[in-house]
């Protein structure tokens, strides 16, 4: 990790203000410790911070959140820091604070007649799962990140994942928010009802709004009963053509069970099982691509196996897949999983690479695929398509890596060219150029082509309303306004 050889130009007087309201545990201050909060996973972006602010819950919160707003102070709330769009890293100007949610972690409740939990912003997605399970629930949400990312953000972002196709993204399983609004008022939206029609759905805007117009710090979410019963298989397939008829076949006999359906290329699994220890293709030969399917029932009574057995064994004699092996333990389906899980990671070993988060209709996945491996190639050729993710709500991670040989730095140059030739063939097929990772800094340039007219005015009027001073994660999601405009 480099540390800002500069140090950020300092406010004694407000550090003090911060340290009253948070005590000394509360705000860092040291380039070296304020660091890893400057700079995002993947090491696209790099600021200052003047302080980072470590409220421990919404009163502290609401009380800098005030002294923010009444000073001019920009603020980037952050949570397990694990954006792909650089969506909570600040700026260079070392101007804007960090918001660090981490220690309001506490899952405050289960409720099991109301199937619902209410949880903190800073407790990790995975501490959340643990918990809904150990209470004999199931938190459906499932993300390569949430070892470390934590539900202010996985709400703030909208969180999709492996198992929206089933249980839909952050927002669909989201009943009720409390969240801290610009001018440090709070908003007390901690309803947890399923009908309540009661003017506009502030949570549903503040869901997927990535920290512009306020502060998640709780939320209820919905769970759902745990499965009694779950098979994940590996198969390999021809292409993607073979995958959208598995996942026809799999709808026709039975949509319910199908719980996850995930694509990977061979390219992405190859990197997979050369770069990450452990892991190793259990199938006896190579194929082109892959698919992770995941069945599971709450009911006692469902042979599941069985019919997993049956539907994969119809798929091998119709030709639709070429092999497939069942997890025979817990332990195989972690090892399954793990293959899918470890392309984001495996994919940064490989050196730099391009990341093209975007989703189309199901049916048009295969010619995404396709025409969007045909036009990067051209465009640079060598580069290693690496195509992978959640084809059953067809949300594709479009990613490209870096020729073998080529400077990483000349490679990440052409980004733009790479991002808009994937992005001319997803708005042709009716998709969008951010499924589930967000706008961030990253792409808030396409805002206008995509976005643009009565939509983007909406949005803009609706930011100017909440946060008239612009302070609420700056330079995210909405690009500036044109001159004149
Ligand atoms: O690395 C990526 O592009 C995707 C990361 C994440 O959304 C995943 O599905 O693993
Ligand atoms: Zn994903």
């Amino acid at each position: 990790m480099t540390v800002s050889p500069s140090p950020a130009p300092a406010r004694p007087d407000l550090i003090a203000r911060f340290t009253d309201l948070l005590g000394p545990v509360g705000v860092l201050v040291d380039a070296t410790d304020t660091a890893s909060f400057c700079t995002d996973w993947r090491d696209l972006y790099h600021g200052r911070a003047l302080a980072v602010l470590r409220p421990a819950n919404t009163a502290e919160l609401a009380a800098i959140v005030r002294l923010c707003n009444e000073q001019g102070v920009p603020m980037v709330p952050q949570g397990g820091n694990t954006s792909m769009v650089g969506g909570a890293t600040p700026d260079d100007t070392g101007r804007e604070v960090v918001i660090c949610l981490s220690r309001m972690n506490r899952v405050r409740a289960i409720d099991p007649a109301d199937l619902t939990m209410e949880v903190e912003a800073g407790v990790t997605l995975k501490a959340a799962q643990d918990a809904a399970r150990e209470a004999g629930f199931m938190l459906p949400l499932s993300i390569s990140s949430e070892g470390s990312a934590q539900m202010g953000g996985v709400l703030a972002t909208n969180a999709g994942g492996n198992n929206t196709l089933r249980y839909g993204n952050a927002r669909e399983l989201t009943l009720g928010v409390e969240a801290v609004m610009p001018d440090g008022s709070v908003f007390h939206g901690l309803r947890r009802l399923r009908k309540d029609n009661t003017g506009y759905a502030l949570r549903q805007l503040l869901i997927g709004s990535e920290g512009t117009l306020g502060i998640i710090t709780t939320a209820i979410i919905q769970l759902h009963p745990q499965p009694r019963a779950i098979e994940a298989a590996l198969c390999a397939v021809e292409d993607a053509d073979a995958a959208l008829k598995l996942l026809g076949l799999l709808r026709a006999r039975d949509p319910a069970l199908v719980q996850a359906f995930e694509f990977m290329s061979g390219t992405g699994m190859d990197l997979v099982t050369s770069l990450i220890a452990g892991t190793a293709l259990p199938l006896g030969e190579r194929a082109p691509a892959y698919v992770l399917v995941e069945l599971a029932t709450p009911r006692p009574d469902a042979d599941l196996r069985e019919y997993t057995e049956e539907v994969l064994g119809d798929a091998l004699e119709e030709g639709i897949i070429t092999d497939a092996v069942i997890a025979e333990s817990e332990g195989q389906r972690a090892g399954l999983w793990k293959l899918r899980e470890e392309h984001a990671e495996a994919q940064r070993r490989a050196g730099a690479s391009v990341k093209n988060d975007v989703s189309v209709p199901v049916t048009h996945v295969p010619e995404l695929i396709r025409r969007a491996t045909a036009a990067c190639t051209a465009l640079i050729p060598g580069i290693r398509p690496a195509p992978f993710g959640h084809m059953g709500d067809g949300n594709i991670h479009f990613n490209l890596v870096q020729p073998e040989g080529m400077d990483p730095a000349a490679f990440l140059a052409r980004s733009h060219d790479i991002m808009d030739t994937v992005a001319d063939i997803v708005k042709d097929l009716d998709g969008s150029f951010s499924a589930e990772h967000g706008v961030g800094q990253l792409k808030p340039y396409m805002m206008p082509a995509w976005r643009g007219g009565a939509e983007l005015a909406a949005m803009r009027h609706i930011k100017a309303a909440l946060d008239p001073k612009n302070l609420m994660n700056p330079g995210k999601v909405l690009p500036p306004p044109q001159p004149g405009a």
